[in-house]
C-alpha cells in the first residue's frame, strides 16, 4: 500500500493542485493521493491526536428493543475501522446515529469534532454517506446523479474519472432504477466520494456485488485510505475486513465484544485447530466418541457448517489418533485440516454466530 502523503505535500510535489481529470491519463494504481487529495479548499483537521470519530456510551433503543448498548468506538484521522457483527448487531444504527440521521438515547458521538445532529449543516459537506434507493435523484441517469453530487462540492473529483474507476462509465446514460443493484451500490459509492470527504461512512459497500465489483471497490477503498481519508466501514465479510482495515471491532447485541488489528484479533487465541469433515455418519455421535476418544485438554465442538473442530495441542499424534479413530470405524474422511485461528474462529466464538453468508 503506499505511503501516506499530507495534502500539502501532495500539491508541492505536483508543483500545482492536481487534478483528478488527469489520472484518466495514468496507471491505474497511481496518482491516487493526487486524484483524491482536496484541492485548494480549506484545511478542516483539527490538530493531530485528534479522532475522525468518537463514540462514547451510546445508547439506542427501539421501544423495548436495545439496539446499541453502551457502545464506544474511536476512528483515529485516516484509518479504517470495521464494524463487524451478525445479522441485528446494531451496526447500521450506530453508523446511522453518526451521520446524523438517528437520535441517539443516550451518549456521546462526535465527528470531525461536531455534533451529527446539532452541526449537520456544517458536517454535510465533509462527510461521505452512502444512499440507499438512489436518494434524492432516483429517476436521474447515472452521469447525472454524480454530477448532481458532485454540484453540492467546491472542489469535486472529476465524475467521469470516478465512474471509470467504478466500471461504470458504459452504464453513465443509463437511469438509476435501470441500474443491476450492483451498479446501484457502486453508484451510491461514488455519490458519496465524489465530493472529496474527510470521512466516509460505508455501511456495506459490496453487498450483493460480484467478485470482480467486489475488488473495484476494494482498490477505491485502498486508495482513499492511503490518502489519508477517514473511513467507517461495516461489513459482514470477513475477509473485506481483514483486507481493508486498520482496526475492527466486533459488536453483538449493540456491545463491543472485541477490538483491535485483525492480526491482535486473531492473536487473542493462540491456539491451533483440527478441522474435520466427513459425511454419512451421526455428527453428534462422532463428536461424542472423539471427545471421549481425545486425552483431557482437548475439546471436540460441531461448527454450524458441521464440521467438527478439536482444539488443543493439535500435535502429529493426536491428527494421527484421530485418522486411525475414524479408520477403526470405517468413516471416510472428506476433509482434515490443521490451521491456527482465523478471524472467523475468533468471530464465532465470540458471537457464537456465523455471519451472514
Ligand atoms: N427502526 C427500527 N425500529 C425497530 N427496531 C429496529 C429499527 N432499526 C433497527 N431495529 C432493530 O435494532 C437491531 C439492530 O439493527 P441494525 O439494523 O442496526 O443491525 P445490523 O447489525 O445493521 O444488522 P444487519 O447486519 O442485519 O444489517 C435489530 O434487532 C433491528 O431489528
Amino acid at each position: 500500500m503506499c505511503g501516506r502523503i499530507s495534502r500539502r505535500d501532495a500539491h508541492r510535489s505536483a508543483g500545482t493542485a492536481p487534478q483528478p481529470g488527469d489520472l484518466r491519463r495514468s496507471p491505474r494504481l497511481l496518482g491516487v493521493h493526487e486524484a483524491l487529495s482536496p484541492g485548494t479548499g480549506p484545511d478542516h483537521r483539527p490538530a493531530s491526536g485528534d479522532a475522525a470519530l468518537l463514540v462514547r456510551g451510546l445508547v439506542k433503543k427501539f421501544g423495548d428493543k436495545t439496539a446499541v448498548d453502551g457502545l464506544d468506538l474511536r476512528l483515529p484521522r485516516g484509518e479504517l475501522l470495521a464494524l463487524l457483527g451478525p445479522n441485528g448487531a446494531g451496526k447500521t444504527t450506530t453508523v446511522e446515529i453518526c451521520e446524523g440521521f438517528t437520535r441517539p438515547d443516550a451518549g456521546e458521538v462526535r465527528v470531525l469534532g461536531l455534533d451529527p445532529i446539532a452541526d449537520n449543516d456544517a458536517l454535510r459537506t465533509r462527510i461521505g454517506v452512502m444512499l440507499q434507493g438512489g436518494g434524492a435523484y432516483p429517476g436521474a441517469k447515472a452521469k447525472e446523479m454524480l454530477r448532481l453530487c458532485a454540484a453540492y462540492s467546491a472542489d469535486p473529483l472529476d465524475p467521469e474519472w470516478l465512474m471509470d474507476a467504478l466500471g461504470l462509465t458504459e452504464v453513465a446514460n443509463t437511469g438509476f432504477r435501470r441500474l443491476s443493484g450492483g451498479q446501484q451500490q457502486r453508484l451510491s459509492l461514488a455519490c458519496a466520494l465524489v465530493g472529496r470527504p474527510e470521512l466516509v461512512f460505508l455501511d456495506e459497500p459490496t453487498a450483493g456485488l460480484d467478485a470482480h465489483a467486489r475488488i473495484m471497490v476494494w482498490e477505491l477503498i485502498s486508495r482513499l485510505r492511503a490518502d489519508g481519508v477517514s473511513i467507517l466501514l461495516t461489513t459482514h465479510l470477513l475477509d473485506e475486513a481483514e483486507e481493508l482495515a486498520d482496526q475492527i471491532v466486533i459488536i453483538d447485541r449493540g456491545r463491543a465484544v472485541a477490538a483491535g488489528t485483525p492480526s491482535d484479533l486473531v492473536r487473542r487465541d493462540a491456539e491451533r485447530r483440527l478441522r474435520l469433515s466427513v459425511s454419512g455418519v451421526d455428527a453428534t455421535e462422532l463428536r461424542n466418541g472423539l471427545q471421549d476418544a481425545l486425552p483431557a485438554g482437548y475439546r471436540c465442538t460441531l461448527s454450524p457448517t458441521g464440521e467438527h473442530v478439536v482444539t488443543g495441542d493439535i500435535t502429529p499424534a493426536v491428527v494421527s489418533a484421530i485418522a486411525q479413530f475414524c479408520a477403526d470405524r470405517g468413516i471416510l474422511i472428506d476433509s482434515l485440516n490443521v490451521a491456527s485461528n482465523s478471524l472467523q474462529d475468533v468471530f464465532l466464538s465470540l458471537t457464537g454466530r456465523e455471519v451472514r453468508a
